[in-house]
């Protein structure tokens, strides 16, 4: 019995003041809670649960043995005959009014807490559950079986009891009556049927879940159904996206080419005039015949012109004036004892017209040295100048020059340039909508078969090297196709600066500043190609191959003349079996050895690198600078390069010429290789 039953019969006495102290004797008895003299009493306890059965499903007090009275070791038994007599009023009165009547007691009584409001709860719910669901049904056939296997148990009870509980399960004072009953006293039999009781609520609780997750399921059917047909919707909208994208797919391509076509074709237009316009000022080329022998030759423009008359007037007036001089020292000793006499007057004056001439010189060596200034800007305009007549030229008598569209991908723009056997153009890839450069490759119609597969195999082999280099300062390769049985392009990412060749012979010395950082890069790209399981051996560093992007980052580029280096191969390096045609001013001492088979590393790559840096900075090379290639061969340049010198101008770090050292240290076992020199603190920046 709960503690709430307990308070509930105590409140029940209550209002027999007189009586209380004995009621309270009484129902603690009743209830096994009493005192411990009450506790001890085993067959008094025994008599309680006896009785407690039938009274509890509204047997009257007159089914109740009398033995219980009798052996009640209470005071005053008529204070407990009061009390049960008034439970049992209780109850009839609830026979009596039965249904709601009931619920009204419960609100209007006194059973208290939780416990009772929660059973009330679930009676209410499955009296809703049992309205609208087919388990409900299900239950009351249960609560039927119940009552019966109660009323088996408790033959005392009778048919009414039995009729009245069953109807109870229907009514939606149920839970009431069971209320009614807990009041009445409790049995194992009692206790039995509480714990199946609430077995049975749990399951109606979970019917009730059961019920509430059929219809969330059969919501989620529906929505799922929903999903299925907007899916559908969307398929078949993508699928008309595209189609009509595989429609305007050409059209679009048409409008973006034409687009290009025509900037290009301004771009084209603007390059003419400008070359015209420069070669007023700078100059252009002539045609020359001497007999039947027509040549070209170069003609100085108008500005350079003017820049040598200067030049030429001022080193007249600079020879006049020596010249007035070398006349005025000779009259000075001359007239040497004659001045003398004439009190030195004269000579003063020698010696003020000596220094007029001296300073008049002075300002013209002055005035020469600017104009020289102007006239290496102009030298330097007028190379630049030459370059882009040749680029025209090489555009115009190429025979891609027409905006063709390649392979159905590639729009052909502008010619950049033209190397030894190939033509670079500027492009737009129609597809991944990029700037591109497609270096053309065209094999001579005039060579063997055997040269044109040599040529191809080469070039396959350059592909499949460059093919696998994905990084920051290395040019990126897209794609190779074949144009026809002579001619095939290679796709790279574009560069839109200048490359380095370019940039030195516009500015033949960098800042030191600048040129470490393209130093940097370069050497990032270098450790890059020295990190990956298959290592590379670049082999033709130069200023040509290191272009810059729109933000002025340099890429390495042009693998043709790259070696992969073998797994096998010893720390001297693997051997150097296809020469190449390296350029000879950037290439190391070993690789001119011609005795044996040289060993290469990536201590080529270093070397090279250091002639770099030391012509950024010092605006020529260390060595065989102003030789042709042939003369460096001849000469054994290269072979004899055993110490770098530095100029004293421009003033460049201790730290700069350090790292130059390491790199162009002549014997290759000394020399760092790309990953130990790649460590130089002059390569690394640290925030300070
Ligand atoms: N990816 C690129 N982006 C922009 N310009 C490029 C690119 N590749 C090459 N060029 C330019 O195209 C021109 C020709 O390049 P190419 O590599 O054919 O010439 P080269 O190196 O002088 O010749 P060779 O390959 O015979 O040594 C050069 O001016 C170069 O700057």
């Amino acid at each position: 019995m709960s503690d709430d039953m307990i308070l509930h019969f105590t409140s029940n006495s209550s209002n027999q003041s007189d009586q209380s102290s004995k009621i309270a004797k009484l129902e603690a008895r009743l209830v096994g809670k009493a005192s411990s003299a009450v506790a001890s009493q085993p067959q008094v306890q025994a008599q309680l649960n006896s009785w407690s059965a039938p009274a509890r499903f509204g047997g009257t007090q007159d089914s109740r043995p009398e033995s219980l009275v009798d052996s009640d070791d209470s005071d005053d038994d008529s204070g407990g005959a009061f009390l049960i007599q008034a439970n049992t009023q209780k109850r009839r009165k609830v026979e009596e009014n039965s249904g709601t009547t009931v619920v009204e007691h419960v609100e209007g009584g006194n059973i208290s807490g939780n416990v009772h409001q929660a059973a009330a709860d679930a009676k209410q719910k499955t009296i809703e559950t049992m309205d609208s669901t087919k388990a409900a049904a299900d239950i009351n056939k249960r609560k039927q079986g119940r009552g019966r296997a109660s009323s088996a148990s408790g033959r005392g009870r009778g048919h009414r009891v039995t009729d009245q509980a069953r109807n109870q399960m229907f009514s939606p004072s149920n839970g009431q009556v069971e209320n009614s009953n807990q009041k009445d006293g409790f049995s194992k039999e009692q206790l039995g049927h509480d714990s199946q009781s609430s077995t049975e609520d749990e399951a109606t609780s979970l019917r009730v879940k059961v019920a509430t997750l059929g219809e969330e399921l059969k919501k989620l059917r529906e929505e799922a159904s929903d999903y299925r047909n907007k899916c559908e919707q969307l398929e078949k909208e993508l699928k008309d996206f595209k189609d009509y994208e595989q429609q305007m797919k050409p059209k679009r391509m048409k409008v973006i080419s034409d687009l290009l076509i025509s900037v290009s074709k301004a771009e084209r237009q603007e390059a003419r005039m400008k070359v015209r316009q420069d070669s007023l000022r700078l100059g252009n080329v002539g045609v020359i015949r001497a007999g039947t022998v027509i040549s070209e030759a170069w003609e100085d423009g108008q500005a350079l012109k003017d820049l040598n008359t200067q030049l030429r007037s001022l080193l007249e007036t600079k020879e006049a004036i020596e010249r007035q001089r070398k006349s005025l020292k000779k009259r000075q000793s001359d007239k040497g004892d004659l001045a003398e006499a004439e009190g030195g007057v004269q000579e003063e004056d020698l010696l003020i017209q000596d220094e007029i001439y001296k300073s008049r010189l002075a300002s013209i060596k002055r005035e020469e040295e600017a104009v020289m200034r102007e006239r290496d800007r102009y030298e330097l305009e007028k190379g630049r100048l030459i370059r882009e007549m040749k680029r025209i030229r090489d555009e115009d008598g190429s025979r891609f020059n027409n905006f063709q569209i390649l392979n159905h991908h590639y729009a052909l723009l502008n010619l950049l340039g033209k190397g030894g056997f190939s033509e670079v153009y500027k492009a737009f890839d129609l597809v991944e909508h990029r700037y591109v450069a497609c270096k053309l490759h065209g094999l001579n119609a005039q060579w063997s078969e055997d040269k044109k597969q040599s040529y191809i195999r080469h070039a396959i082999r350059e592909y499949n090297i460059h093919k696998t280099l994905v990084h920051h300062h290395i040019v990126r390769l897209w794609d190779i196709f074949e144009i026809d049985q002579n001619t095939f392009c290679t796709v790279l990412e574009y560069c839109s600066g200048k490359d380095l060749d370019a940039v030195l012979k516009a500015t033949p010395m960098l800042p030191e500043r600048e040129a470490r950082i393209i130093i940097v890069q370069i050497f990032q790209g270098l450790v890059y190609l020295n990190k990956r399981s298959q290592k590379i051996i670049h082999y033709d560093l130069k200023p040509g191959n290191v272009l810059f992007d729109d933000f002025g980052v340099a890429k390495v580029t042009d693998f043709g003349l790259s070696k992969i280096v073998e797994d096998d191969v010893g720390s001297q390096g693997m051997e150097l079996t296809s020469q190449g045609a390296g350029t000879y001013w950037y290439l190391p001492p070993e690789c001119f050895e011609l005795n044996k088979t040289p060993l290469i590393s990536s201590k080529v790559d270093v070397w090279s690198a250091g002639i770099l840096l030391y012509q950024m900075l010092f605006g020529r090379r260390p060595f065989g600078h102003d030789q042709t290639q042939e003369r460096i061969l001849r000469e054994d340049t290269i072979i004899k390069a055993r110490k770098v010198e530095f100029p004293a101008r421009p003033s460049v770090s201790n730290e700069a010429k350090d790292f130059i050292r390491r790199c162009l240290t002549y014997n290759q076992a000394e020399r760092p290789d790309v990953l130990t020199i790649a460590q130089d603190p002059y390569l690394n920046y640290t925030k300070k």
